[in-house]
Parts: C-alpha cells; structure tokens; sequence
C-alpha cells in the first residue's frame, strides 16, 4: 500500500518508505568495509491516535528494528518518520531523548525494572526526571499498579514477584507518564495465557487517547488488536 493511501487525518505516527540498514563486522580497521544488513525496507505505515496496532512476522522480518523506529529510540537511514508533525530523524540525540520521554512508553520483554526499588519506585521512576513531587509521584504510582491489580505489591521488591507481575509493574511504569504511543516488543512473551491476557488488558484498556503498537509472535496479543501490520524480509506482506 502506497504511503498516501494509507495515511489518514487522525494519524499520530506516519513512515514513509523508511530503510534501516546496518553495518556488521565493522571495526576502526574497515570503516564502512563490513557487510550491510537490510533489516527493514521501504515501510510506508501510519497509525491513528486510539488505535492498536498489532507487528507480526517470523523471526528476523524486521519487527524489532521497526519497533525501535516507532519508539524514537533510532531513527531510519533512509525515509521519514513524523510523530504528531514532528520530523524524528531531524532531531539531535538529545532533542529525541526528550521527546521519546515525553511522548513513548516502552515495554519490552525483558522488565528492566530496577532491583533496589520496590515496585512503585519503579512506576514512580519516570516521574522523577519530570520533577513531580515525591508525594504525587507515589499516589500516581500506587493508582497505576491498582489499575494492573497489583495494589497489593506496590512495596514488593521485583525480584520477590513473579514474571507476570513484573510485566505488569513494567506495563504500570509505561502508562504512568500518559504517553501518546505505547511500544510494547513482546510483551506476554514468556507469560501463561491468564497472565498474559491480564498485561494485555492493562495495556489496551486505557487506549481512549493513545495509541499501542505490539510486535509479537503470540496470536493471542495479536488478535486483541484492532489491526495487524505483517512484515516479511523486512518489508511488509501484502
Ligand atoms: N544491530 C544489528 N546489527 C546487524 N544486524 C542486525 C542488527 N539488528 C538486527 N539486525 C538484523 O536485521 C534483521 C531484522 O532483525 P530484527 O531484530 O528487527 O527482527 P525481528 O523480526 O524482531 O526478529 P525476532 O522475532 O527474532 O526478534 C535480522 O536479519 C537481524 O539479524
């Protein structure tokens, strides 16, 4: 599908014909020598405020690669991706690290919770670096990890809880700054199906005014969502 003809008035991220290239094998010894790998190819995509977005494609296709784009966490090297009129590959590092903070929520398979705080330190944490206070932080804190039913482990340590909490404090954490897209890579990944179907509800529920793209291999995540982009060799599947 061309980009324009996917493209629609309600569009908070539009890609167009983005390429992510890679270098391996590259050393101070052979700049630029090493083989490129396409990871993805000319994607054309653009998707809504309040929809969820489902990335499938066998292992390799390219999901993670664009997953990173659509979080602001890379940027294409070639095509342009705009989030909300913003150009992203036209910000400086430090511009985009600002903007993903503001505008992304991130979950991915592994938790990257950290260990010496207790679960709502964890969900609290991107609050700090927005300077809210230390009490609104934790009462912001403790209403997300009731709304993923975890209300009573808001003082457990991560590694006293099981994965699918630890999904779900990761879930809480993504929600807590009210971001406009949430990017979750896998996000029921290694969970059995009642705790997987509970992280998905915490991460669709609350998508009156936000936008959630999930890559994943499991059909179940992938038919909770509204619509689902197939990539195949790094392109998508017509
Ligand atoms: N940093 C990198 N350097 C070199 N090649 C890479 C790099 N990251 C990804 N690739 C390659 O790009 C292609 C797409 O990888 P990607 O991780 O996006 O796929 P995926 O669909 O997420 O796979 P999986 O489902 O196994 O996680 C693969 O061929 C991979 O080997």
């Amino acid at each position: 599908m061309g980009a324009a003809a996917d493209r629609s008035e309600r569009s908070l991220v539009t890609c167009d014909d983005i390429t992510r290239m890679y270098q391996q094998n590259e050393s101070r010894f052979s700049r630029g020598g090493g083989n490129t790998v396409t990871a993805i190819e000319d994607i054309s995509l653009s998707i809504d405020t309040a929809e969820v977005v489902g990335i499938a494609g066998p292992s390799g296709s390219g999901k993670s690669t664009l997953m990173h784009i659509l979080a602001a966490l890379d940027t294409p090297t070639s095509g342009t991706i705009e989030f909300g009129g913003t150009d992203i590959a036209a910000l400086s590092d430090r511009e985009r690290t600002k903007f993903r903070m503001e505008t992304v929520g991130l979950v991915f398979q592994r938790f990257y919770l950290l260990q010496s705080l207790s679960a709502r330190g964890n969900v609290a944490l991107p609050l700090v670096e927005r300077g809210v206070s230390r009490r609104e932080r934790r009462q912001r804190a403790e209403t997300m990890l009731e709304r993923v039913g975890l209300d009573d482990r808001v003082d457990h340590r991560p590694r006293s809880l099981s994965g699918g909490e630890q999904q779900r404090v990761a879930v809480a954490r993504a929600l807590v700054t009210d971001p406009a897209l949430i990017v979750a890579d896998e996000p029921t990944g290694e969970l059995d199906t009642e705790t997987g179907k509970r992280v998905l509800d915490a991460l669709i529920e609350t998508t009156e005014d936000r936008a959630v793209v999930i890559a994943s291999h499991d059909r179940r995540a992938l038919d909770r969502t509204d619509r689902v982009i197939e990539l195949l060799d790094g392109g998508r599947r017509e």
